[in-house]
């Protein structure tokens, strides 16, 4: 393997792994955090000596150079990379390996096996980055199944500066995309925690949540246009900046999870790099105060392109930094002007509700303006790259260590919160013995109600730690349905939020989908089991 390969069973590139004085200290924090639990290490297993069965299909000599056979490409493609599915592998859990991963090189490629999937009555999963953290990519079926790994399709293909716009092909990873746009000073700006390794057509599928705390929060916000090859044909949208047109041939796309078309290509919005930037950390006693005050930043009209706040179990976990009532990370950025006004309006209204600044600082990292600890900000940004390789080196040492994530309307949240926090809490008493602690942070607010994301970190046994995890996350997916919120705010549905989403979805919108499935997929081979 070289230093850049992609790890099998876990997140990213092998090389980027903790290495062990990471590694130690993790463990011994976590010791720390939870006296008495099982650290031994568990690593994953030789992937060629798992006793994946052959390949049950063969495709057509016309496209026989698309396909992959190798066991360790089917196995890295068996899932995705949420906590449940590095487990799976830790474990050697060879069930639902698809049958072959095919490459298309072209988007008549991708028209030509949709159309032999069709004919042989084959199911087919689009696959992008392959960090659906919700069961999007498994062949969670019996039979043949193939994947159709879009990694080729990488170009920005055309760039329009004037309306400041691009036609990308769909497989794209994120920093690939960046790469081909910085020579045109524009940028998508969409940073996903899983940027590295996921694509454009992933982030359309499951209408990904980014860089942006309020305004533009999710991808659909920065789609112009799309391109789609569903088995009945290919359709392009309009390129328009709005349109009133009945209801929008793009929204039927976004978020359909590879059910509904391959998505190939679109046109997305772009922006010019930012010039300048402003962050404050602000602390707070209370952590009602502290949501009081995200609401009236959220509400004034502002927009910060960061307002994540994060309860004091995150803050001293993830930023390093002790409150007692929450840190707010607080940002504005521009790329056409100075963005102070905007900053010091916001750190008014936080300080009018309990609100101590810690530090701020601007666009150059100059030095701290403020007392306190100088990087909390950084300290959460750096943790946060790091946040999935430490989940891994955890989940090898019989941790449960996951997150799920929701949205509510503010009046809702306090009882929400509640709620949700309960059912977490007590789901980790009765399964893991009470040893876990559960935290929060706003990912996104909106001015009607915030995007809450929570963490669990608990002391799981080994051989278990699925079975642990898959009843914690039904209470709180429970709670979350009886309270009010949304079952994914941009996890996605997959095949793990099913249950839930169905029963949040009104029953004429699933008529009408299940319609809709019918006439784009008459054979029902795209990626079964999601959405309908
Ligand atoms: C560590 C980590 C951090 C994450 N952080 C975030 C985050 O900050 N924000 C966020 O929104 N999500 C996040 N996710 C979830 C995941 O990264 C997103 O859902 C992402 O959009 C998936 O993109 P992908 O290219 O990896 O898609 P995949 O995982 O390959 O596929 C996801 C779904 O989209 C479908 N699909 C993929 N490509 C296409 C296509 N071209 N046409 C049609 N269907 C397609 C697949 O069939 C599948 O149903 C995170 C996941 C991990 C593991």
């Amino acid at each position: 393997m070289t230093g850049d390969a992609r790890s099998w069973w876990g997140w990213g590139h092998t090389s980027a792994a903790l290495d062990a004085a990471e590694t130690e200290a993790l463990v011994s924090r976590v010791a720390a955090l939870l006296p008495g639990h099982d650290l031994t290490d568990h690593e994953p297993p030789d992937p060629r000596s798992l006793g994946v069965p052959a390949s049950r299909v063969a495709l057509p000599q016309s496209l026989a150079g698309l396909g992959s056979d190798d066991v360790v490409d089917r196995l890295g493609h068996a899932r995705g990379k949420a906590f449940r599915d590095v487990v799976r592998n830790l474990q050697g859990d060879i069930a639902h390996v698809p049958d072959l991963v095919v490459r298309p090189r072209s988007e008549q490629d991708v028209v030509d096996v949709l159309d032999w999937c069709t004919a042989s009555g084959t199911p087919v999963i689009p696959y992008g980055g392959g960090s659906s953290v919700v069961g999007g990519v498994e062949p969670r079926f019996d039979g043949p199944a193939v994947t159709l790994d879009l990694a080729l399709l990488d170009r920005v293909l055309e760039v329009d500066p004037v309306s400041r716009a691009a036609r990308i092909q769909a497989g794209v990873l994120g920093p690939a995309l960046e790469d081909q746009l910085r020579p045109h000073g524009l940028t998508l700006r969409h940073f996903p925690q899983s940027f590295e390794f996921s694509t454009l057509g992933g982030w359309l599928a499951t209408r990904a949540g980014g860089h942006f705390a309020t305004l533009a929060t999710h991808i659909d916000d920065l789609t112009e246009s799309l391109r789609v090859v569903s088995p009945a044909g290919t359709g392009e949208s309009r390129r328009l900046p709005g349109s009133g047109a009945g209801p929008s041939p793009d929204r039927m796309f976004l978020g359909s999870e590879g059910a509904l078309g391959v998505i190939t290509e679109a046109w997305m919005r772009l922006q010019q790099r930012p010039v300048w930037q402003r962050t404050a950390s602000v602390g707070f006693t209370s952590y009602d105060d502290a949501v009081a005050a995200t609401r009236a930043v959220a509400q004034a009209g502002l927009y910060p392109s960061n307002c994540r706040l994060l309860d004091p179990a995150e803050a001293l976990i993830n930023a390093g930094t002790t409150t007692v009532g929450g840190l707010l990370l607080v940002a504005f950025e521009s790329a056409d002007h100075p963005v102070d006004a905007w900053l010091d309006r916001a750190l008014e209204l936080l300080r009018d509700h309990g609100g101590t600044v810690l530090a701020t600082r601007g666009r150059d990292g100059s030095a701290p303006t403020a007392p306190g600890d100088p990087d909390a900000s950084q300290a959460w940004r750096s943790a946060f790259i790091r946040m999935p390789y430490q989940r891994d080196a955890l989940a090898r040492r019989s941790m449960l260590v996951e997150t799920f994530e929701t949205a509510c309307t503010w009046d809702a949240f306090p009882a929400f919160h509640a709620a949700v926090t309960a059912a977490a809490q007590e789901a980790i008493g009765r399964v893991c013995g009470g040893l876990g602690v559960v935290t929060c942070r706003f990912t996104h607010v909106y001015p009607d109600g915030p995007a809450p994301y929570y963490g669990i970190y608990a002391a799981g046994r080994w051989g278990s730690t699925l079975a642990q995890w898959d009843e914690v996350k039904a209470a709180v997916s429970d709670a979350i349905n009886a309270h009010g919120g949304t079952i994914t705010h941009h996890h996605a549905v997959g095949r793990d939020h099913r249950p839930w989403y169905d029963d949040q979805r009104p029953a004429p919108f699933a008529a009408a989908l299940r319609a809709a499935k019918s006439a784009l997929d008459p054979a029902g081979v795209l990626n079964p089991g999601v959405i309908v």
